[in-house]
């Protein structure tokens, strides 16, 4: 109902804190990260990513993204090490991308944005029994940042591009089992860290944010099968096109980006 939060230019980034306050909070997120001014920190260890028996279940259009949903009943799919006090369980990945030509990375570095950034959502189930609860907690959630730039075909990416046609539509779902995601990481799990937010409303600021520093390459070709999507329902008579679902950096108010070595 109503004027529901977008990325158009009636309820885009710069009108959601009408409705969702914290837009203007102190960590919010993605923001502009300046690799000479994170703090390379020693004690920060690698980051560990179990996700051998994860179980992804479905890929859907939920009208902001394509987003592969994951079996989160047990810890079979975790992060941990690097910031994090204990494991996070991989909920959910989804991307955001620009325009045909145009950049549509979340953070930025150094001012520079990339083609598109990949999302792996994770909630601390030792503390929160929902993913709900965890997603309104400052502790709640870490996210694992891709940088996607443009090159050769990504070797693995087909797997997702070539079902996309199936979720064109907003509210579309439909079947993605024994998808692991680990195909779509970089050689290098260097990183920045920092604490922030969610960068869709509800906006809340309840994640450590893990962001790599090497990109993984995909092709135009492949990333043009995202525009494809809608951000619309196949019942609208209005076809908007699913491209720049980005929210721009946000000001830093003071925190620490840190950096593994
Ligand atoms: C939970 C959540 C929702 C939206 N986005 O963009 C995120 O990165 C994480
Ligand atoms: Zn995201």
């Amino acid at each position: 109902t109503g004027n529901h939060w977008g990325y158009g230019k009636e309820n885009g980034p710069s009108v959601w804190h009408k409705n969702y306050p914290v837009a203007q909070g102190n960590r919010q997120s993605p923001i502009d990260i300046i690799p000479q001014q994170a703090s390379h920190d020693s004690s920060l260890g690698p980051i560990v990513l179990n996700y051998d028996q994860c179980t992804s279940i479905n890929i859907a259009n939920n009208g902001h993204s394509v987003v592969v949903e994951f079996d989160d009943s047990d810890d079979r799919s975790v992060i941990r090490g690097g910031p994090l006090d204990n494991p996070y369980r991989l909920k959910q990945f989804h991307f955001h991308w620009g325009g045909k030509g145009c950049h549509g990375s979340e953070h930025t570095v150094a001012g520079i944005s990339y083609a598109s950034e990949l999302h792996l959502v994770h909630w601390n189930a030792v503390k929160y029994k929902t993913f709900g609860e965890a997603a309104a907690a400052p502790d709640g959630l870490a996210v694992l940042g891709i940088f996607l730039d443009t090159g050769d075909d990504h070797r693995w990416l087909h797997m997702i591009t070539d079902v996309l046609y199936m979720v064109k539509f907003k509210g579309s779902v439909t079947d993605f089992k024994g998808f692991n995601p680990k195909c779509l990481l970089p050689s290098s799990l260097h990183y920045w860290t920092y604490l922030g937010s969610l960068t869709t409303p509800p906006l809340h600021e309840s994640v450590t944010w893990i962001v790599l520093k090497e990109p993984i390459i995909v092709s135009e070709k492949q990333l043009g099968k995202f525009r494809m999507l809608q951000f619309t329902g196949e019942e609208e008579d209005q076809r908007l096109r699913m491209e720049n679902n980005f929210r721009p950096p946000q000001p830093l108010k003071g925190r620490k980006v840190r950096s593994s070595n």
